[in-house]
């Protein structure tokens, strides 16, 4: 099957900066994936790429089969974009707003009023945008983003300005999405928020490509240590650490509760041995390493 995007080792230079630097990697329909990286890494430049707003100084980009950048109203009719900072003429209202963007991409102003409602701005969709709240701006954008239904929606710092009960909203617009089969990208410095919410992460740091997976897959590269926390019974403290063993420094949280760093060996031995404890375990949690240590690991890998 071809794939939904297929960038080819794309380098893009502006004049001395290599702000994308040999990157290769291909997405599928329906996929959630997490563009993630410091600023200056290349995510709004890579981006610009998949829109066909710049071209590669090397290497190729296809989307939906074609070259964004040759022009195709076609293909362009099957991609939503939200920039960074989203601006619009604030003497225009939300609705005349989305009927411009919807004439442009020829498609039907009809579907506009149950945009509006579906990102809450219905009772505000005859009111001059100079009017909107930073957030509603945000919520605009995205409206303006989902015109046409995309296939390939790409949105660059989406949650920015947008408190916590409109981010989960958010999010649910985004799993919609995916579930009717769009590919959503979104680049966000928010990586708690990205770490349940998609399904790949794409790492890039200064122009390059450092990681790219599932969480899951990103786990077993990095080999970083889980974080095991024991519930202990009354009075069992010492026979617990005593079979926890020396090999791996032990953190007294409370009278009762443990934690420890394990590696996946260390883990499942911690495991059978817990096994055989009987009752003086009361509760184990393992936590795997959040997507910010993944990050903070394979920069780490990275840097000179
Ligand atoms: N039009 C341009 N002219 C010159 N340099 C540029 C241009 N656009 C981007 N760059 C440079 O390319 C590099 C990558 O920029 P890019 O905007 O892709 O990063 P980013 O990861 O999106 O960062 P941020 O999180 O700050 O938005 C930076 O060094 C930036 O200064």
């Amino acid at each position: 099957m071809t794939p939904l995007v297929d960038i080819s080792h794309v380098t893009k230079r502006y004049g001395a900066i290599e702000a994308v630097r040999d990157i290769s990697f291909t997405l599928e329909p329906g996929q959630t994936v997490a563009l993630v990286g410091h600023n200056g890494a290349g995510k709004t430049t890579l981006i610009k790429l998949m829109l066909g707003l710049i071209r590669p100084t090397e290497g190729s980009v296809h989307v939906l089969g074609e070259n964004p950048a040759a022009g195709g109203i076609e293909a362009r009719r099957r991609l939503g974009y939200l920039p960074e900072s989203v601006t619009f003429n604030t003497a225009l209202t939300g609705r005349e707003v989305l009927a411009f963007y919807a004439r442009l991409k020829s498609e039907s102003v009809d579907g506009i009023r149950a945009l509006l409602d579906r990102v809450g701005l219905a009772k505000a969709a005859e009111r001059r945008i100079g009017t909107y709240s930073k957030g509603m701006r945000q919520r605009l954008g995205l409206a303006q983003a989902l015109i046409g239904r995309p296939r390939l929606l790409l949105l660059d710092e989406p949650t920015t300005g947008l408190d916590p009960g409109l981010r989960m909203e958010f999010y649910d617009i985004v799993g919609e999405l995916r579930e009717r089969g769009a590919t959503v990208v979104l680049s966000s410095h928010v990586l708690t928020e990205l770490e349940e919410r998609t399904e790949r992460v794409i790492i890039v740091n200064r122009g390059r490509l450092v990681a790219d997976g599932t969480l899951d897959e990103l786990r077993r590269i990095a080999e970083l240590p889980a974080t095991v926390r024991i519930s202990v019974a009354q009075g069992a403290m010492d026979k617990i650490t005593n079979m926890i063993g020396a090999s791996t420094s032990i953190r007294l949280l409370n009278g009762h509760r443990v934690e420890l760093d394990a590696t996946r060996e260390q883990k499942i031995e911690l495991l059978r041995r817990a096994a055989s404890t009987g009752d003086l375990i009361e509760d184990m949690d393992i936590i795997p390493p959040s997507l910010d240590e993944l990050y903070a690991h394979f920069l780490r890998k990275e840097a000179p």
